[in-house]
C-alpha cells in the first residue's frame, strides 16, 4: 500500500470571524489576509478569530468556535503574559498570533496552509483506511503524526498501550515521509535484541569479527540509511546500549562491529514503547540524553476506552478486510451492543480479533446474528447492559468518591455528566448524534440533557 500522489496547491480557505473590531481595523485584516492569498469561506475547516483578546470574554468566545477544525486566534492588542494566552489554547484556540498589520498576514497564512496541507493528507483514503478512526482524539494524535512525518524530519516517539496501533502508526510516517530516497521501513523489536549480538544488529560486522562472523552483516542502522529505522519496544533497550546508540541518533557516524572505518547513515527515528519512559528515567532505566534524542516529537496513542466512538467503525473495517469482495453484514443491535460494552485490554489487536471470529462464523445475510457470536464471548445471564460489576476502575472510582463524602445520588450526577461529556466528545459536539447513544431525547435547544 502506498499513499497517493499529492494533490494541486489549492488556495487557502478559512472561516474569519470578526469579533467587536473597530469597522476599519476589521476591513485592513480582511484586506491584507485576502492580499496573501486567503479565502475567507463561510464552510472551511479551520477558523480565524479576529478580536481583542487581552479583553475579558476572549476565552468563551474561542470555547464557543472551537470544532473539529483548526481555530487561529489574531489578537489586536498585545497578550500579556501569564495566563491569558495559555487559557485561549486550552479554550481550544490552536494558536495566538497578535496582529501587527500587513507583516502578520504572511506568518498567518503559512499556518492555515500548513493546517489546510495537514487536513488534505489526513482525509486520503490511504490513511482513512489504514488507521481507522474518526474520535477528535484520535484525529488530534493523527494530525499531529502527519505533520511530523511529512513537514518535519523530527524522531518521533509513539507511546501507548498494547494494540493501540504503535507500530502501524510508525508504518504511516514513513509512507508520508518525502524523501525520495527511503526504501522500506527497517524494524527492530528491543525487546527480542540478544545483548551479545546487539552491537550486530544495530552496527553490522566484518567477516571474522568474532566467532561465528563467517560473512560481513549490514546493520539496522545501515540499512536504514535514507529513509526510517523503527525501534519498537524501545522501553526494553539495556542502559548500555542506549549509550553505545547515542552517538549514531545524534550524529548519524557508527563502526561496524570488526571494523574501524566510520560509515555515515541519515535516518529518521521512530521509536515505541508501552512503558512510561519518565518512570524508567526516575528509576535509572532509561537516560535522559537518550530520551530527548528520540523525542523530537512525541505521540501518545489513545487507549481504546478513550475513543469508544471508533468501535464500530473500526468493526466495520475489519468486516471489510475480511469480506473485500462484498457488502460487510451490519451489526444487529444487541451484537453492537455487546461489541461496544466489552472491555478491550488489547486494545484494537482485542477488537480485531473479535471481529473476525464473528465474521468467520457468519453464515451469510446482511445482518451478524447473536448465534454469530463465539460462545465464550456472550453475556453472562443476568447482565444487564452497561453495567459491568466488578470493573475495577469504576469500582475504583466509586470508593474514592465515597470516601470523600458522596451520596448516592452525587455518584449518580458524576456519572450522568461523564456520560454527556463521552457521547458529545465522540459525536463531535453533535448533540443529536450524543443523544441517540445515550438513548435519551434531544430537547429542543439542541442541548443533550438526561431525561430525570
Ligand atoms: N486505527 C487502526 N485502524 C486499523 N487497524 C488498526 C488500527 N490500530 C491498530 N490496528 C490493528 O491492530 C493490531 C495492533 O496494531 P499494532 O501492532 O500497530 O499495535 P501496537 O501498539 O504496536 O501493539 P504492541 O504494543 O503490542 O506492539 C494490528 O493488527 C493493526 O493492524
Amino acid at each position: 500500500m502506498s499513499p497517493e500522489r499529492p494533490a494541486a496547491v489549492a488556495p487557502i480557505e478559512a472561516r474569519l470571524e470578526i469579533a467587536d473590531l473597530p469597522a476599519g481595523i476589521a476591513g485592513a485584516l480582511d484586506r491584507e489576509l485576502r492580499t496573501v492569498g486567503v479565502r475567507p469561506s463561510a464552510t472551511a475547516h479551520n477558523t480565524v478569530l479576529a478580536l481583542d483578546a487581552s479583553r475579558p470574554g476572549a476565552a468563551d468566545r474561542v470555547r464557543g468556535l472551537a470544532g473539529p477544525g483548526r481555530l487561529l486566534v489574531l489578537s489586536t492588542a498585545p497578550i500579556p503574559a501569564g495566563d491569558t494566552g495559555w487559557a485561549l489554547l486550552r479554550a481550544g484556540a490552536s494558536d495566538v498570533v497578535v496582529w501587527g498589520g500587513a507583516e502578520t498576514a504572511v506568518p498567518v497564512a503559512r499556518r492555515l496552509r500548513r493546517w489546510q496541507n495537514v487536513d488534505m493528507l489526513l482525509d486520503r483514503p490511504y490513511v482513512r483506511e489504514f488507521l481507522v478512526g474518526g474520535s477528535p482524539v484520535w484525529r488530534a494524535v493523527l494530525r499531529e503524526a502527519v505533520e511530523a512525518a511529512r513537514f518535519t524530519a523530527a524522531a518521533v516517539l509513539i507511546t501507548g498501550e498494547s494494540g493501540t496501533g504503535k507500530e502501524r502508526m510508525a508504518q504511516l510516517i514513513h509512507d508520508l515521509d518525502p524523501r525520495p530516497t527511503k526504501k522500506k521501513l527497517v524494524i527492530l523489536d528491543c525487546s527480542t535484541i540478544v545483548p551479545t549480538l546487539s552491537g550486530s544488529e544495530f552496527f553490522g560486522h566484518e567477516k571474522g569479527a568474532f566467532t561465528g562472523a563467517a560473512a560481513p552483516r549490514t546493520g539496522a542502522f545501515e540499512l536504514a540509511d535514507g529513509g526510517t529505522l523503527f525501534l519498537d519496544e524501545v522501553g526494553e533497550l539495556p542502559v548500555t546500549l542506549q549509550a553505545e546508540l547515542l552517538r549514531v541518533i545524534q550524529e548519524g557516524t557508527f563502526k561496524r562491529v570488526g571494523s574501524n572505518l566510520w560509515r555515515k547513515s541519515s535516518f529518521r527515528l521512530i521509536c515505541a514503547t508501552n512503558r512510561d519512559l519518565l518512570a524508567g528515567q526516575a528509576a535509572g532505566t532509561f537516560r535522559p540524553d537518550f530520551f530527548h534524542r528520540i523525542s523530537g516529537c512525541t505521540l501518545r496513542l489513545p487507549s481504546l476506552r478513550e475513543r469508544t466512538g471508533d468501535v464500530i467503525p473500526l468493526v466495520e473495517h475489519f468486516f471489510r478486510e475480511a469480506l473485500p469482495d462484498r457488502e460487510p453484514p451490519r451489526l444487529s443491535p444487541a451484537v453492537r451492543e455487546l461489541v461496544l460494552q466489552r472491555p478491550y485490554p488489547g486494545n484494537v489487536r482485542d477488537l480485531r480479533a473479535l471481529a473476525l471470529r464473528i465474521i468467520h462464523r457468519h453464515l451469510g445475510g446482511d445482518e451478524i446474528s447473536l448465534g454469530d457470536v463465539p460462545e465464550a464471548e456472550r453475556p453472562e445471564p443476568g447482565h444487564r447492559p452497561g453495567i459491568r460489576t466488578g470493573d475495577p476502575r469504576l469500582a475504583g472510582w466509586v470508593r474514592d468518591r465515597l470516601g470523600g463524602g458522596a451520596t448516592l445520588a452525587d455518584l449518580t450526577v458524576g456519572v450522568e455528566e461523564e456520560a454527556l461529556r463521552a457521547a458529545l466528545l465522540s459525536a463531535d459536539g453533535d448533540a443529536g448524534r450524543a443523544a441517540r447513544t445515550l438513548g435519551i431525547p434531544v430537547p429542543r435547544d439542541g442541548a443533550a440533557v438526561p431525561a430525570r
